[in-house]
């Protein structure tokens, strides 16, 4: 039955539902009550819905909201310090000492902040993240208003948050007590990547894991030289160890998975794990390009992150969807390999699927959370607009994002953010850019 009253009523020309295979709906109304989708229907019949606010988004097109499935927030204070290098050149080199000198609290909320406010503007909704001092993310996500998965970070060796495997798990520990009540807010296992994380560790995050029902999110297979190390040190590639240390289940979220033979794609697909596919940073540290078609086509659940600005340099969801279907074309030489409306999905449905929110967001369904956009197509960039797929994906740029909801919240309107204002954020990057060059 039709509901008489809602809260928000939003009516597109288009809306591009991530439900029945690339169902698209023409000129239909979305109704939101407390937070939910209560109803969908053409826009003609949606006169008798009572709204407290009714959107009209002329030629707009309404779609779930964008779900990154792997970065590193704060480090968009880092963003442009270190480009053009390989991973492990990045890391130690430059990365690694970054954060040793800066790395704090304060660092990480000002940092996940300014992240956030960039993320918002492209679409995005849900953040699935992985660094250090916890509470500074969960924080920043509560002031943002994202869906934010904090990913406690284990490593063997010290940084500025914690001194040893154990420390960094009992802390991250504690600082989720803080949050357990915040709906928004999740937090995830996050050991760092087979180089840097034990065999004993790794059976804790196991354990752990089970026992206090969380997910598992790590880097693996991003690069050659790490499959590489990995069987010389452990006589076995990465994927091997960890499958026999109990990690491959639908826990595991793993970012990168970029080297990945026959055998292992199949793996990644039996053991119903996750894949993060982040296609420019893979680009940028010339990491590789994953299998992503042979993961999908194997059946395995492959959403889309941007990393860290560090290694991206842009937290823009819309353009790693783009690349995403481009770099899979180039990868396979098969045209038709990730089509618009595939990695539509995997920007969406995939990555709330992989985040245990695949039932509650990530595609437009009625029952579901209002976790919604609008992109503008009325640009000349965009028009005519024969196909709103293919504009989202191939052709629209961030700057056509209008509107974000989160649990039907607006986080922005009309291209304004509406939770975090946009000149604090530049007075605390330039403070920041002041403090990394004086040292
Ligand atoms: C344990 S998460 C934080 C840790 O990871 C580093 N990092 C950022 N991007 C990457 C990447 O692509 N591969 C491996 N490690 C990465 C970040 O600098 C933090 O130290
Ligand atoms: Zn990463």
């Amino acid at each position: 039955m039709l509901p008489t009253h809602c809260d928000t009523l939003i009516s597109a020309r288009w809306i591009i539902t991530v439900e029945h295979d690339g169902e698209v709906l023409e000129n239909h109304s979305v109704a939101i009550e407390k937070g939910h989708i209560v109803a969908i229907l053409p826009t003609a019949a949606a006169a008798g819905i009572a709204a407290d606010e009714h959107i009209d988004l002329g030629q707009q097109v309404l779609m779930p909201g964008l779900v990154n499935l792997h970065g590193h927030s704060s480090m968009t204070l880092l963003r442009g310090l270190a480009d053009d290098k390989a991973l492990m050149d990045w890391l130690n080199n430059h990365i690694w000492p970054a954060e040793g000198r800066h790395v704090r609290d304060d660092f990480v909320f000002d940092g996940s902040l300014l992240a956030m406010a960039e993320m918002i503007r492209c679409g995005t909704t849900t953040i699935n993240d992985m660094y250090f001092f916890h509470g500074a993310v969960a924080r920043a996500g509560l002031a943002a208003g994202m869906r934010t998965f904090v990913g406690c970070s284990i490593l063997e060796f010290p940084t500025n948050y914690a001194n040893n495997a154990d420390d960094y798990i009992s802390k991250a520990l504690a600082e989720r007590r803080e949050y357990l009540g915040e709906e928004l807010v999740t937090f995830t296992l996050a050991p760092h990547a087979p180089y840097t994380v034990s065999d004993d560790t790794f059976r804790k995050v196991v354990t752990l894991a089970e026992e206090e029902d969380m997910l598992i999110h790590c880097h693996i297979h991003e690069t050659a030289d790490e499959v590489e190390g990995g069987v010389r040190e452990h006589h076995q590639r990465p994927l091997a160890r960890l499958k026999a240390l109990g990690l491959l289940t639908p826990r595991l979220i793993a970012a990168h998975m970029v080297h990945l033979s026959e055998e292992e794609v199949a793996l990644a697909a039996r053991h119903g794990l996750s894949i993060a596919h982040n296609p420019s940073s893979n680009m940028k540290l010339a990491s590789g390009i994953a299998p992503v078609k042979a993961l999908l086509d194997a059946g395995a659940n492959v959403g889309l992150g941007t990393d860290g600005a560090a290694s991206n340099n842009k937290l823009d969801m819309l353009a790693e969807t783009r690349l995403a279907a481009l770099l899979a074309k180039v990868g396979t030489g098969d045209p038709t390999a990730v089509p618009a409306a595939t990695a539509i999905r995997m920007a969406t449905l995939n990555g709330a699927r992989a985040l245990g929110l695949g039932e509650r967001t990530g595609s437009v369904r009625v029952g579901k959370e209002a976790d919604l956009i609008a992109i503008d197509l009325a640009r000349v960039e965009t028009a005519p607009a024969f196909d709103p797929v293919s504009h989202v994906v191939y052709a629209a740029g961030r700057e056509q994002v209008s509107h974000v909801w989160v649990k039907g919240r607006p986080l922005l309107k009309a291209h304004r953010l509406v939770t975090l204002d946009e000149q604090d954020l530049l007075g605390r990057a330039e403070d920041w850019r002041n403090r990394i060059l004086s040292h």
